[in-house]
């Protein structure tokens, strides 16, 4: 029987597997931000050890700096312990770090990508739980804790259980106005939030082969949103010519010996799933969460649910409860729901192509009066190349706040948070009870969707401003 994507990168890397123990895998690469890395290093440092391979290892710091200061003085009391721990931590192991201001700084899980340290085949680990995003690349990457964290710099392997295979296969191609975003919240919604648990995903199909690999990474991003902790795609022409000339990318022989073994990184014809499913890509609308879930989500065109109709008891009391928290009332459209906070970046939509699709619709219209908008490119690359495009003018002329790198007000960690009781349009992959700051309301939705909500305050149709 042939192997799944999942089991040969998984199987190429077992180093030892002993009858009764969880097999131990080797991990090629290891990311670090400033949250997850400081007990990981005291504990190295408390056993007397180093890091075994720390050139396998990248830093940056993202999650609770500020964006708009480059500066350490800008940062929160906590923050400023955090980056100055890690600035410390990553001299004294030989660590490479892009800190604050660094040209390659910005969220982890898209400097990896970036700078080629991301590839094909490799296992991939970090400290957070959106790392599944590599998973875009053919990449076996998942989040860890941070004892785990410290298990892979000492050691450099770790024990994996083998999870079960589920292939998501998308069908059709995206409409003109619908993203990888709207794919992968339909997705949610169809799998709920525990659908996707003790899974690696795969996503494959027609709508999958035709995306970016920003769009791909888009939707492993939120692989572990369905409970899944990994969500890989097979390599092909796009991945290959994405990677080629990176920084970290192989060069000239060592280049051909990847590529010839990256091709061979595809779900054998004859593999068997745990489970499948097909979603028709080609019919999807632009999507929205209107719960406190991802799960929790609908066609932008659509009603909010009524929880009394629900089938499952559970699945209606969750839908309840949501529905108090965001203020919604059930057999309400959601187009016309006014927003007050608008926030374009994050892992999840934080890169160039996002900031593409959304400048198409801010181009020469004004956010709506009211209104506060906030676009945080994903890293320092990504800001410049916007920058060069013209992009940031076209935001900064709408009247949005134009920021540096960071995870920003994808998670109230930091100062970029929503006021208590507001109605953010986010491009971010959480929208729990107080995400984006204590009391507020977060819909989830594409780049695109949340350009059409800045524009005009409220939820609306993103088709409709497309020329
Ligand atoms: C702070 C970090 C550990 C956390 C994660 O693991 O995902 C964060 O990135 C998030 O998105 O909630
Ligand atoms: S952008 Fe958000 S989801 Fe991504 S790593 Fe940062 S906090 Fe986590």
């Amino acid at each position: 029987m042939g192997k799944t994507l999942y089991e040969k990168v998984f199987d190429a890397h077992v180093v030892a597997e002993r009858p009764g123990e969880l097999p131990l895998l080797y991990i090629d690469r290891h990311l670090v931000h400033e949250v997850t890395s400081p007990q990981a290093f005291a504990g190295l440092r408390a056993a007397g050890r180093k890091p075994r391979r720390p050139d396998l290892m990248l830093a940056t710091m993202d999650h609770d700096i500020s964006t708009e200061s480059p500066s350490l003085e800008a940062c929160s009391p906590m923050a400023r312990t955090q980056v100055t721990t890690l600035i410390e931590n990553c001299r004294e192991f030989g660590v490479t770090l892009y800190g604050l201001g660094h040209p390659r700084q910005g969220i982890v899980h898209i400097v990896g990508p970036q700078t080629g340290f991301t590839l094909p085949g490799t296992t991939l680990v970090c400290g957070d739980s959106h790392t599944a995003t590599h998973g875009a690349f053919g990449a076996l990457a998942f989040g860890i804790g941070t004892s785990e964290v410290e298990h892979v710099m000492a050691t450099q392997t770790l024990k994996q259980q083998r999870l079960k295979t589920m292939r998501i296969r998308c069908t059709g191609r995206l409409g003109r106005g619908v993203s990888a975003k709207d794919l992968i919240l339909a997705v949610a919604g169809r799998l709920t939030t525990a659908g996707g648990t003790g899974y690696a995903v795969e996503f494959a199909g027609e709508a999958v082969e035709h995306l970016s690999m920003e769009g791909r990474m888009t939707l492993s991003n939120m692989a572990i949103e369905m409970g899944a902790k990994v969500g890989m795609i097979a390599p092909d022409e796009t991945t290959f010519a994405y990677l080629k000339g990176r920084p970290f990318a192989p060069e000239g022989k060592a280049w051909d010996e990847a590529l010839a073994y990256w091709k061979t990184l595809r779900t054998d014809d004859d593999a068997v799933f745990d489970a499948e499913i097909e979603i028709d890509a080609g019919s999807l609308e632009p999507q929205v969460t209107w719960g406190t879930n991802p799960g929790q989500e609908c066609a932008v065109t659509g009603r909010v649910p009524d929880p009394s109709a629900m089938q499952d008891a559970v699945e209606a009391a969750s839908a309840s409860a949501a529905l108090a928290y965001t203020e919604l009332r059930a057999g309400a459209p959601l187009i016309g729901t006014p927003v007050d906070t608008v926030f374009i970046g994050s892992c999840t939509n934080g890169r160039i192509e996002d900031f593409r699709a959304a400048a198409e619709i801010v181009r020469g219209r004004r956010v709506a009066p009211g209104v506060r908008a906030l676009a945080v490119p994903g890293s320092m690359e990504v800001r410049a190349a916007a920058e060069a495009e013209g992009l940031a003018d076209i935001f900064k002329a709408a009247g949005f706040e134009w920021r540096l790198p960071g995870c920003s007000m994808c998670l109230a960690m930091n100062d970029d948070k929503a006021q208590p009781g507001s109605r953010v349009a986010s491009t971010s992959n959480r929208n729990f009870v107080g995400r984006q700051g204590y009391g507020s309301r977060t819909h989830l939705m594409s780049p695109a969707s949340a350009a059409a909500a800045a524009v005009t305050g409220v939820i609306s149709d993103p088709r409709e401003f497309l020329n």
